[in-house]
């Protein structure tokens, strides 16, 4: 520190690094609020199809009309831009920001290949750790606004997925495997390694899930069948979707045509990734609680007010991961604590058998002081109301680590209590 040595020189020279990084800070968060979704695919295991996923995620969200930029953040092997087959390095703005690379009108792209062969990379990209890399390649490039970032990390559960946790605290992580238990292992890895660093977990992708056969239109499971489905349910983690083994998008990711939708040629690949892309859409946009038109649900709508004290416990009801409608019968509860303003530790456990008064107690003996419900009975919330247990109902079903997040930042948003019984 500057002032260690009480020279003005370093003083100041502290003072104005302080300044940058605070200005740095500002420039990530104002762009982060620019991008509205933020999907980190990432995979246990090498060689799954990980950034094939991601490419095709962001093409295919970019055809249905959303604004979309592509970050290949695989810094040990980028292959995106030979996926999508660009070429050549990216511009640079006067302000030294990276300007990235318009695949169409909706499709912006940017990797760290188009930069590694640059002689001035280095003054662009300063400090060349992965964290500041990855950092930068959020907060430095001009992306503008979006709908979807998706991320293409590195396998495994190393630095970059960590330091994309950190940069940006609302991604949501997309776990893509193939149904071997050999990649299944691994996957199982990524999944404690999301819960462990409080990344919520958007869902599964099964890729490679069998050959299509081109005569008979039967399935041939080359690498075993939904063994990535299965180990979703196991592990109470959303499935997206499966994809095909396809013959087709091995020739597309070497010579860079990517497979498009308005192609004559059937494509068992493309029709499963259509259904795909609209259960990842939906999963983001979650759905207005059952029962509701867009106006009363609208209506209902209110912001929730902060807890006073900032170390404490918060349980959310939940089934697959996610939060659950029905207080009473849901199949597990997460506990969530928090310390300071921010998640430390989020445990699932399993509620004893439902009768009447027993999850109040239950809940109220393990510490916990709010709980964030969708619906809930009047008889359940007096319970808790009398063991001084905060209660707040209509919250939308979305992971726990989300809504408390989001509840952290003041952002928590609930609609009615949809089963008021
Ligand atoms: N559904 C699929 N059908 C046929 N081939 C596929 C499919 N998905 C991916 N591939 C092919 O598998 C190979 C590996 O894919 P990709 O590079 O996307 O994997 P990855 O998991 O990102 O690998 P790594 O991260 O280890 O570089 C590529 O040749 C790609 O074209």
């Amino acid at each position: 520190m500057g002032t260690s040595c009480g020279s003005r020189t370093c003083a100041s020279h502290a003072e104005e690094t302080q300044r940058e990084e605070g200005g740095e800070d500002r420039r990530l968060k104002d762009q982060l609020r620019r991008i509205r979704h933020k999907l980190l695919v990432m995979s246990g295991k090498g060689g799954v199809g990980k950034s094939s996923v991601a490419a095709y995620l962001a093409l295919g969200l970019s055809q249905r009309g959303h604004r979309v930029g592509l970050l290949d953040a695989d810094l040990h092997g980028p292959s995106i831009p030979n996926i999508l087959g660009i070429s050549g390095m990216f511009q640079v703005d006067e302000e030294k920001n990276l300007v990235p690379h318009k695949l169409h009108e909706n499709l912006e792209v940017v990797s760290i290949q188009c930069l590694l062969e640059d002689p001035d990379s280095a003054v662009i990209w300063r400090g060349p750790v992965k964290h500041g890399v990855i950092r930068q390649f959020v907060s430095e490039v001009q992306w503008g606004d979006l709908d979807y970032l998706v991320i293409d990390c590195p396998p495994g559960t190393g630095d970059e997925p960590l330091s994309v946790a950190q940069v940006i605290p609302d991604a949501h992580a997309v776990i893509v495997t193939t149904p071997q238990e050999v990649a299944l292992s691994d996957v199982r890895k990524s999944i404690n390694f999301c819960r462990k660093v409080h990344l919520p977990i958007l869902g599964l992708v099964e890729n490679m899930n069998g050959l299509v056969c081109p005569h008979c239109g039967e399935s041939i499971p080359l690498f075993g069948s939904e063994g990535g489905k299965r180990t979703a349910e196991r592990m109470n983690v959303p499935f997206l979707g499966s994809l095909p083994f396809e013959p087709s998008v091995v020739e597309a990711g070497d010579s860079g045509t990517p497979l498009l939708g308005n192609s004559d040629t059937p494509s068992s690949f493309l029709e499963k990734l259509d259904q795909l892309l609209s259960t990842v859409q939906e999963r983001c946009s979650p759905p207005l609680p059952e029962e509701k038109t867009e106006e009363t649900a609208y209506k209902d709508q209110k912001e929730v007010p902060p807890m006073e004290k900032e170390s404490f416990k918060v349980a959310v009801p939940t089934a697959n991961g996610l939060l659950c409608n029905h207080f009473g019968h849901c199949e597990r509860f997460a506990v969530v604590r928090v310390q300071e303003g921010r998640i430390v530790s989020l445990e699932e456990l399993t509620p004893p058998p439902h009768e009447p008064g027993v999850l109040p107690r239950w809940i109220s003996e393990l510490g916990v002081s709010l709980v964030i419900a969708g619906g809930m009975g009047q008889r359940a919330i007096g319970l808790f109301q009398e063991r001084g247990v905060r209660v707040i109902t209509g919250a939308p079903p979305l992971d726990p680590a989300t809504l408390v997040n989001s509840y952290l930042q003041g952002t928590l948003v609930t609609g009615a209590n949809v089963c008021d019984h």
